[in-house]
């Protein structure tokens, strides 16, 4: 069968979208199809307004006639769809394959609620085959790379042909190969305490549903369990 999985996905995640709700637009290739459904909808009536998380996607909303707000317009978001390159049954992510997991991961954890879209590529048993998304800032950035070696992993500064890539806010990524993430928690505490780190691509307790598009033309729909 000859299915778009991550179209699939997406637009399964943009019908919980609702009159009057403020959402966050993700990034990448699978939001992609979240914010083309999301126009789709806005030019039938759908009163919404947005943020977006990378230029890219706000460039893409602005095309399609998404009314987009200032941040400091309002002070949180009913709903953020984002894509992501892995994630596990506790709907733990690895995010930034792309560049964007600091304005994502801002964006998110001042949700109300996150839906992640993905296609069944990326639902892994263990995170951290992926490449695990450091940003870094430009400073000293030799000596924070070695540091976060001592994780455990083999960190890349992430290059653009020729030049080092650089994040829509001026920093460097490091992407940094674990192969298996035993505790994701733990790492995340570790990266955090690495001066030089803005931010990393672990969202941990941030995801509530996973919407999972796979290759048969079916959904797999998965709920965080939060402890109340
Ligand atoms: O920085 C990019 C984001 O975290 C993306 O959401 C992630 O890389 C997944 O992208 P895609 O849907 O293109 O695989």
């Amino acid at each position: 069968m000859n299915v778009n999985v991550k179209q699939l996905a997406a637009e399964k995640a943009v019908e919980y979208v609702l009159d009057g709700m403020k959402v966050g637009l993700g990034t990448g290739s699978t939001a992609y199809w979240a914010i083309r459904k999301l126009g789709e909808r806005v030019r039938e009536g759908l009163k919404i307004t947005a943020v977006a998380t990378s230029r890219a996607s706000e460039e893409q909303a602005r095309e399609l006639g998404i009314p987009l707000v200032a941040f400091g317009d309002i002070d949180h978001l009913d709903l953020t769809i984002d894509g992501a390159d892995e994630l596990d049954k506790e709907l733990q992510l690895i995010k930034g394959g792309g560049g964007a997991l600091l304005r994502e991961k801002i964006v998110a954890s001042n949700s109300s609620r996150m839906i992640v879209v993905a296609d069944e590529s990326k639902a892994v048993g263990t995170l951290g085959k992926f490449p695990l998304p450091v940003e870094i800032v430009p400073f000293a950035w030799e000596w924070t790379v070695a540091e976060i070696a001592k994780l455990g992993c083999k960190p890349e500064l992430r290059r653009n042909g020729e030049e080092l890539y650089k994040t829509d806010n001026g920093n460097y990524i490091a992407d940094s190969h674990f192969e298996a993430i035993e505790s994701a928690p733990k790492l995340a505490l570790d990266l955090q305490s690495i001066p030089g780190v803005v931010e990393h691509g672990l969202f941990i307790g941030i995801a509530d549903i996973a919407i999972i598009g796979k290759n048969d033309g079916s959904i797999e729909t998965i709920e965080a369990k939060r402890e109340i």
